[in-house]
C-alpha cells in the first residue's frame, strides 16, 4: 500500500461489496473489507491483497459521474441485495483506467464506485479530477492527421472507433485532418498548421506518415528558428511538440520498437496519459541538398530494392512487402561503393552487447545529462578528430543504418536488437557480398535468437555520422564478364555456396520507408531528442515487473518522469 498521506478515504460500494477506498498523490487504492476481515482469522496477507486493486493516478484516464447500474449482475439474490444497496448508496462515479494485458498491450477498464450522499460523490470526483490537473505532461489539444490509404486502408475507421471515443473520455479536443494526398500532412504542418494551438500531433498510418509528421514538424521548427537545413553541419533545434503514432500502416515498426505492440488502443492511452520517449533525428544530405529527416532505417540495397519494388505493388497491401521481399532475395544484386563512418566513442556500448534500450536506459539517460562534462568532451574529441573516421570500399548487398531497433512482429528483436532510441548514434550494418544461401541465413537470424552479427561477411558500427559514396559505373557489373547479360527480374537461381551475383549499378535509400533519390548520402547530426513521441519504451517490462510497480507506486512517477528529462518540460509532442 502506497505510504503517501491519504487524500480522501471512505468506505463505499464496489459491485454490490464493501470497500475501502483510498486516495493518495500517486494511487487510487481499493479493498474489499468484509472478505478480508472473514479472513483476518487465519492471517493470510495474500486474501487480503487478492481482494484490494491499486490504480496509479497516472494512468487514471478519466473519471465521471455515472448513472446506477446494477453491474451486470443477473443472479437474482444478488440482483436483490444490489437494489438494497442502490438504495442505500444512489450516487456512482466511475473511474477509468489503464489496464495492462498481455504483449504489453493496454486496455481502458472502468471502475464504479457507490456513495451514499451526492456530496460524497462529487468531493470523489473533484478530488480526483484535482490529482489528475497536477498531470502536466498529458495533452489536451491535439492535431490529428489521418492516411486514409496507409496498410489495409483503415485508418480512418481505426480512429474513428477505437482513438476518438478514448480521446473523448479524457477529454482531448482533437482537430482532425484527413490527408488528400502524399506529403499533405508534411506540407501542413510546414507551413499552414498554427501549432501554438496544440499539445501535440498525432498520425495515424505506418511509418512513412510517420516519417512525413516528423519531417514537416522538423523543419517547421528549423524554419521558424532560422537554421539552413541544407549545412549538413547545422545545429538542429528541438521540436516543441510531441508525436503520437496510432499504428494503421503496414510495418509500423516505429510504434513496435517503442510500445512493443501494434494495438490502436494501446497507443491511444499511452497519448493520454502523456507518456514520452525522446527519439534521434538524423539528417540526410546529398552533397548540400537536403533530402529528409530519419528516425528509424536508411536502408541500401536490399531494403531499398525491396521497398521500390513494393511501392509498384501498393494495391497489394502489406502482403506486398513479402512478394517484393522474395522477388529481392532471388536478384540477389550487390552493389559497390565506399562507407566512410565516425565511430562512437567508448562506452556508448555496441551493438553486439546485447543492452537494450529500455525507458529509462542509463545510456540514453547519460547521453541526456548536458551536464556530463566528459561527455560533452568526448563528442567534442570526435568532431575534430578526422583520423577517427574509418573508410571501407566493398561490394555489398545491404548497407542498413538503424537508429533504432527497427523490432516489428516479423522480427521481434529488430535488425539491430541492442540499438539505442535516444543516444545520438546509429549502427551501421554492412552486409557484404556473399551466397544466396548465406545471405538468408542472415535474414533468418531477424526472426529467431541466433545474433544476426555473428557472420564472417557482416559487420556492424555504432556511428555518430557517415558517407555513402556509390562506385560510378555505367554499366551493369557481372562477376564474370563471359556470362551473357541477365535478364530483367529474377535471376537464375543457383546452388547456395556459389556467388551468383551480378548488380545494376546503384540501388536507393529507403529512408523510414520512404525512398530516396540520391545514392550518394551524408548522414549527420544525430541530434538527441529532436522528437518525443508519446509512447514509452515500456514494453520490456516483464508482468512481474508491472506487479511491482503498482506495489512500489511512487517508482512511476519516477520512471516516467525519467523519461521526459528532455527539451520540453511541457506538454511536448
Ligand atoms: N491521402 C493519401 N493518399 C496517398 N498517399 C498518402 C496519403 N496520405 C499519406 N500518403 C502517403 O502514403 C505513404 C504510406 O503511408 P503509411 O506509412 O501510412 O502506410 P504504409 O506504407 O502502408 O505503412 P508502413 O510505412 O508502416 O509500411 C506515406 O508515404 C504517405 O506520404
Amino acid at each position: 500500500m502506497d505510504k503517501q498521506p491519504r487524500l480522501l478515504s471512505s468506505k463505499l460500494f464496489q459491485k454490490h461489496r464493501q470497500v475501502e477506498v483510498v486516495l493518495s498523490r500517486s494511487v487510487l487504492y481499493w479493498k474489499e473489507i468484509e472478505k478480508s476481515r472473514k479472513r483476518s482469522s487465519c492471517t493470510s496477507r495474500e486474501s487480503e491483497t487478492a481482494h484490494s486493486h491499486a490504480v496509479q493516478v497516472c494512468e487514471i484516464v478519466a473519471v465521471h459521474k455515472s448513472e446506477e447500474d446494477d453491474q451486470g449482475d443477473t443472479k437474482r439474490g444478488r440482483l436483490k441485495k444490489a437494489k438494497q444497496q442502490s438504495q442505500l448508496y444512489p450516487h456512482t462515479f466511475t473511474v477509468s483506467y489503464v489496464r495492462r494485458t498481455r504483449q504489453h498491450q493496454w486496455r481502458c477498464s472502468d471502475v464504479s464506485f457507490h456513495c451514499a450522499s451526492q456530496a460524497l460523490c462529487q468531493q470523489w470526483i473533484q478530488v480526483i479530477n484535482e490529482q489528475l490537473s497536477l498531470l502536466t505532461n498529458r495533452p489536451k489539444r491535439l492535431l490529428v492527421y489521418i492516411n486514409p490509404y496507409g496498410g489495409k486502408q483503415q485508418g480512418k475507421r481505426i480512429y474513428e472507433q477505437k482513438v476518438a471515443p478514448l480521446f473523448r473520455r479524457a477529454c482531448i479536443s482533437a482537430d482532425v485532418i484527413v490527408t488528400e494526398c502524399a506529403n499533405h500532412a508534411r506540407d501542413h504542418l510546414k507551413t499552414e498548421a498554427n501549432l501554438d494551438k496544440y499539445d501535440g500531433v498525432v498520425c495515424v498510418g505506418g511509418d512513412g506518415m510517420f516519417s512525413e509528421i516528423v519531417h514537416g514538424l522538423v523543419t517547421r521548427t528549423q524554419t521558424d528558428h532560422g537554421v539552413d537545413q541544407s549545412r549538413a553541419d547545422a545545429e538542429l533545434v528541438p521540436c516543441s511538440l510531441r508525436i503520437g503514432i496510432i499504428p494503421a500502416g503496414s510495418t509500423d515498426c516505429i510504434c513496435f520498437g517503442t510500445v512493443g505492440t501494434n494495438d490502436p488502443v494501446t497507443s491511444a492511452l499511452h497519448i493520454i496519459v502523456g507518456d514520452s520517449q525522446p527519439m534521434d533525428v538524423c539528417s540526410v544530405h546529398h552533397g548540400d541538398v537536403f533530402l529528409r529527416y530519419s528516425v528509424s532505417l536508411l536502408g541500401y540495397g536490399f531494403y531499398g530494392d525491396v521497398l521500390t519494388d513494393s511501392e509498384r505493388k501498393r494495391w497489394l497491401g502489406p502482403a506486398r512487402y513479402d512478394l517484393s521481399g522474395v522477388k529481392t532475395f532471388l536478384s540477389h544484386n550487390y552493389y559497390e561503393g565506399t562507407v566512410s563512418y565516425l565511430p562512437t566513442a567508448d562506452g556508448l556500448g555496441n551493438p553486439r552487447d546485447k543492452v537494450q534500450c529500455r525507458s529509462g536506459c542509463h545510456i540514453c539517460q547519460h547521453k541526456h545529462s548536458s551536464k556530463d562534462k566528459q561527455w560533452e568532451m568526448s563528442e567534442e574529441e570526435e568532431k575534430s578528430d578526422k583520423d577517427r573516421w574509418s573508410t571501407i570500399h566493398g561490394k555489398f548487398i545491404a548497407i542498413n543504418a538503424a537508429s533504432m531497433s527497427c523490432a516489428c512482429p516479423r522480427s521481434p528483436k529488430g535488425l539491430s536488437p541492442s540499438a539505442h532510441l535516444a543516444d545520438g548514434t546509429t549502427d551501421l550494418i554492412l552486409v557484404r557480398k556473399c551466397s544466396r544461401l548465406d545471405f538468408f541465413r542472415h535474414l533468418l537470424r531477424h526472426t529467431n535468437k541466433d545474433d544476426q552479427f555473428d557472420h564472417s561477411f557482416v559487420e556492424v558500427h555504432r556511428v555518430r555520422t557517415f558517407r555513402f559514396q556509390p562506385f560510378q559505373k555505367q554499366l551493369v557489373s557481372r562477376e564474370d564478364p563471359s556470362e551473357p547479360p541477365k535478364k530483367k527480374g529474377f535471376s537464375p537461381m543457383c546452388s547456395g555456396q556459389t556467388t551468383c551475383n551480378y548488380s545494376k549499378a546503384h540501388s536507393s535509400w529507403s529512408c523510414d520507408g520512404e525512398i530516396l533519390k540520391h545514392a550518394a548520402i551524408q548522414v549527420s547530426g544525430y541530434d538527441v531528442n529532436m522528437v518525443k513521441i508519446e509512447i514509452p519504451d515500456k514494453h520490456h517490462l516483464t508482468r512481474s515487473n508491472h506487479k511491482e510497480k503498482l506495489a512500489v507506486s511512487s517508482n512511476i512517477s519516477q520512471l516516467l518522469a525519467g523519461n521526459s528529462y528532455s527539451c520540453y518540460s511541457g506538454t511536448t509532442l
